[in-house]
């Protein structure tokens, strides 16, 4: 028998975010990880004995062979306003970044609480707030410098991307047990906007991030459909996108889809944590800097085809992932971007992709430009079977690049990324424009994996020395110099980046790749000093 647990908000819950921390939203959010939470930390465990197994040894399930040999099933037929995703742009639900999301022209707008946010309790919550005021036309307002925004009349559908399973909610407790992350994003979500997407004509709809495997996405499966029954909502009206940018889960796309089928709104290719999961979990390759490792290098040619071949013979959408730079003001630079971003864009809907991602809403017109003229007036390319798509197990695993030196240039820029990327997010900014390029928490991964890797492996450098942690606290350190010789960081900025300059030595000093960078920045910094780790008991007895 269960005993009753207090219920604990250690979060601020005044003014306006008692609109959001209702006792019936919380009461939903706590059911919803009683019921869940155990399996939750089930899956977490499974996912690290399965790190322990060589990723070289993976390949497709033999235990589920039957659904993928099965050619019957398909996922359910597309809602109307998730028919035609031509263009989908992304972003944090900042207040003014609802509204130029909102205004941008893209048919989809997702909201996300994951790579493009840091979790903080304000940050959260305030995004659950913006959500809750764009749809109850509020969302207007006049900034400090007078500029005003106004939401126009024709609106992208909205889409929300919860926080992944690895992260807790540390300001709401169930026993002192802090809740998922991802539920707590969800449940907020579908119960404040849930109806109210329903009663103008659309859905609540979702991203899911970061899956490993399809029981995690039978979790999910399970949690929508216990929400919509306590809801009093349709069984089969949530709809969800799945990206794949784990490389388990890429071996498992089709039984992924078969999981949240009567849920599914198709797959993404989440290029970006792709590749960082690859980095992590091959410490058998190494990988040159990530410029190099572009959507044509094989390995992620065969992950992208599959995508297509495997969303296409289901009857789902296959969506494209995120060219990385951002218009400069620098007409010059600004050209060179969109250029890159139209032959990102060529391919993928030359590959059969339906629609495709921008991170900025000077993207939103050359991506629908390129989709357009390939689709024309059909809202998407379904019908179009890849059968001619055949794609091994070695393929996907195939990461050789042949022997790779490493350049000052892209060791200096990766710590230099990683750095400054970890102290906006422990400011509170989960987004930031450097060098051109829209870092995240997905591509700022990358950076602190590569470095992991090439000191792990002694990789040579263009100058002859091999690269050493000693080299990279090294850089570490004269790039913070720099910073403050330059009278670039205030006190405040000077207090963060020491922070992160300290967690990323703690980082790069494990013996294991370490599974994820915000884990123990959210523990730490952020989830209210109390450590709690995501693998505690979810019920206590
Ligand atoms: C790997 C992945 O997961 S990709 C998906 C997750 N990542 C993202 O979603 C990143 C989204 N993009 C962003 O956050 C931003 O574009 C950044 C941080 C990279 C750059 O933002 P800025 O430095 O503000 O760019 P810039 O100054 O060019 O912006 C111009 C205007 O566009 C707005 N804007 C920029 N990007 C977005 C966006 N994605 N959504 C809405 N508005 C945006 C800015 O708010 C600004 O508005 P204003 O003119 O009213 O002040
Ligand atoms: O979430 C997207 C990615 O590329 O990572
Ligand atoms: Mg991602």
């Amino acid at each position: 028998m269960r005993t009753q647990e207090e219920i604990t908000i250690t979060g601020s819950a005044e003014g306006r975010y008692t609109e959001i921390l209702t006792p019936e939203a919380i009461d939903f959010v706590v059911a919803l990880d009683r019921e869940f939470g155990a399996r939750r930390v089930q899956l977490l465990d499974r996912r690290r004995r399965r790190r322990a197994t060589r990723t070289t040894e993976l390949d497709f399930l033999p235990s589920t062979k039957v659904i993928r040999d099965d050619e019957s099933w398909q996922v359910a037929p597309p809602v109307p306003d998730l028919t035609d995703r031509r263009v989908e742009i992304t972003g944090p639900p900042e207040r003014k970044m609802t509204v130029n999301a909102l205004n941008s022209g893209a048919k989809v707008w997702m909201a996300d609480f994951e790579d493009a946010t840091a979790p903080t309790w304000d940050n959260i919550i305030t995004g659950q707030l913006n959500l809750k005021d764009a749809l109850d036309g509020k969302i207007d307002f006049t900034a400090s410098d007078g500029k005003e925004y106004r939401v126009g009349e024709t609106l992208p559908t909205i889409m929300v991307r919860p926080r992944g399973w690895h992260l807790p909610e540390c300001h709401v407790r169930i026993g002192g047990r802090a809740v998922s992350a991802s539920l707590f994003d969800f449940g907020m979500y579908l119960f404040h906007c849930g109806q109210k997407q329903l009663d103008r004509g659309s859905g609540p709809y979702f991203y899911l991030p970061k899956l490993e495997s399809h029981l995690e996405a039978r979790l999910w499966n399970d949690v929508f459909v216990f929400a919509q029954e306590r809801l009093g909502i349709a069984r089969g009206t949530i709809r969800a996108t799945v990206l794949i940018e784990t490389i388990t889960a890429a071996f498992e796309m089709e039984e992924i889809l078969y999981e949240l089928r009567e849920h599914s709104a198709g797959l993404n290719a989440g290029r970006w944590d792709y590749l960082f999961s690859m980095i992590k979990n091959r410490p058998d390759v190494v990988l040159p800097d990530r410029a190099q490792v572009t959507m044509t290098a094989p390995f992620m040619r065969a992950y992208t085809e599959l995508l297509v071949r495997t969303c296409h013979r289901r009857g789902a959408h296959a969506i494209g992932g995120m060219a990385a730079v951002v218009p400069s003001r620098d007409p010059v630079a600004a050209k060179r971007a969109l250029n890159q971003v139209r032959q990102d864009k060529r391919r993928e809907v030359g590959d059969g992709f339906d629609g495709s991602w921008v991170a900025h809403p000077g993207l939103v017109e050359t991506c629908k430009e390129v989709f357009d003229q390939w689709l024309g007036h059909e809202p998407n390319q379904i019908v179009r079977r890849r059968d001619d798509v055949q794609v091994t197990a070695e393929q996907l695993l195939d990461v050789r690049f042949g022997s790779v030196a490493v350049s000052e240039v892209a060791l200096r820029t990766s710590v230099s990324v990683a750095l400054r990327y970890v102290a906006a997010w422990l400011g509170g900014r989960g987004a930031v424009a450097l060098n051109g390029l829209m870092e995240d928490a997905a591509t700022a991964e990358i950076c602190r994996a590569q470095l992991w890797q090439w000191i792990a492996q002694g990789t040579p450098t263009d100058y002859g020395v091999p690269v050493t942690a000693g080299l990279v606290m090294r850089f570490l350190r004269e790039e913070l110099d720099v910073l403050s010789e330059t009278g670039a960081l205030d006190e405040e900025s000077a207090r963060l980046f020491g922070q992160a300059r300290t967690l990323l030595t703690v980082l790069l000093s494990e013996r294991t790749c370490p599974e994820f960078l915000t884990l123990p920045a959210y523990l730490r910094h952020m989830g209210g000093g109390v450590a709690t780790p995501a693998t505690q008991p979810a019920i206590a007895a």
